[in-house]
């Protein structure tokens, strides 16, 4: 079942367009992932999914609902949620304050502090920590908590494993295989292309604000997203395998 749609997503800054005719969707359970260099527009658009930044221009459609002009804070409500890049958590309030923060949507769901507890291991020892006194990876996986405690259908995260060590990064993915077992579907924004490869069910990779190349990992090789990465070829995979130049 599609989950969310994007369909001709048009955004950008005042008179600069980040990003153009973006279309996707995601189905329950699955994990599409974003690649592209700084400044591609993923960030953008998991913004204007989560309806943190408004589009110009095309639309969101979250379980057949169009949503495109509801706020962030009611598109949670129904079940999205994102992850920001920076985490922002509440650096004042402890880990398990953080979390209960998340739950402000009310929706009904598995998750709880305890589930959460389950599936981020790594926040047990640290519960009643203030969030100020964090490693980078206990932050992400407060934030990662912090969006389940909503009950999301939708996870929208961005920029999974900036800044974190290979140790740490290791074992939020292993948390992340186990949340998606539940049926959410996850959009991801990862710069590590060989754990993009290894987790994701399609890869859609960016490059000034356009998609480039779009694919399953068994239809992309690692070379082929580099090229799209730094724009020195373009051309997507259709669902037959068939390589499709774009204008
Ligand atoms: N708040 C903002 N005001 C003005 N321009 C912005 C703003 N945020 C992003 N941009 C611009 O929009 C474009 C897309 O940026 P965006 O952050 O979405 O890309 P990104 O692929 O997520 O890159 P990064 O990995 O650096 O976050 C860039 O040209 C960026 O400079």
């Amino acid at each position: 079942m599609t989950l969310l749609e994007a369909r001709s997503l048009v955004a950008g800054y005042g008179d600069s367009r980040a990003i153009s005719d973006i279309s996707l969707s995601l189905d329950e359970g699955e994990l599409v992932a974003f690649v592209g260099a700084n400044g591609a527009g993923k960030s953008t658009l998991l913004r204007v999914l989560a309806g943190a930044h408004s589009p110009t221009s095309g639309s969101v459609i979250y379980k057949d609902q169009d949503v495109t002009r509801l706020r962030d804070f009611a598109r949670n409500r129904l079940g999205i949620s994102l992850v920001p890049e920076g985490r922002r958590l509440f650096a004042s309030l402890t880990v398990r304050e953080n979390l209960i923060v998340g739950a402000g949507s009310r929706r009904s769901g598995p998750w709880n502090v305890e589930t959460v507890l389950d599936a981020l291991p790594m926040l047990g020892p640290i519960l009643n920590r203030n969030a100020s006194r964090l490693s980078g990876g206990q932050q992400q996986a407060v934030a990662i908590g912090r969006s389940l405690m909503s009950n999301p259908e939708v996870l929208l995260l961005d920029e999974v494993s900036l800044g974190l060590a290979p140790i740490v990064i290791d074992e939020l993915y292993v948390s992340l295989e186990g949340v998606r077992k539940t049926g959410l579907g996850i959009i991801l924004v990862e710069q590590d292309l060989s754990r993009t490869i290894a987790v994701a069910d399609r890869i859609i990779c960016m490059l000034e604000g356009h998609v480039v190349l779009e694919g399953t990992p068994g239809q992309l090789t690692h070379e082929q997203i580099t090229d799209a990465y730094f724009g020195h070829s373009i051309a997507s995979f259709s669902d037959t395998g068939d390589l499709n130049g774009l204008d």
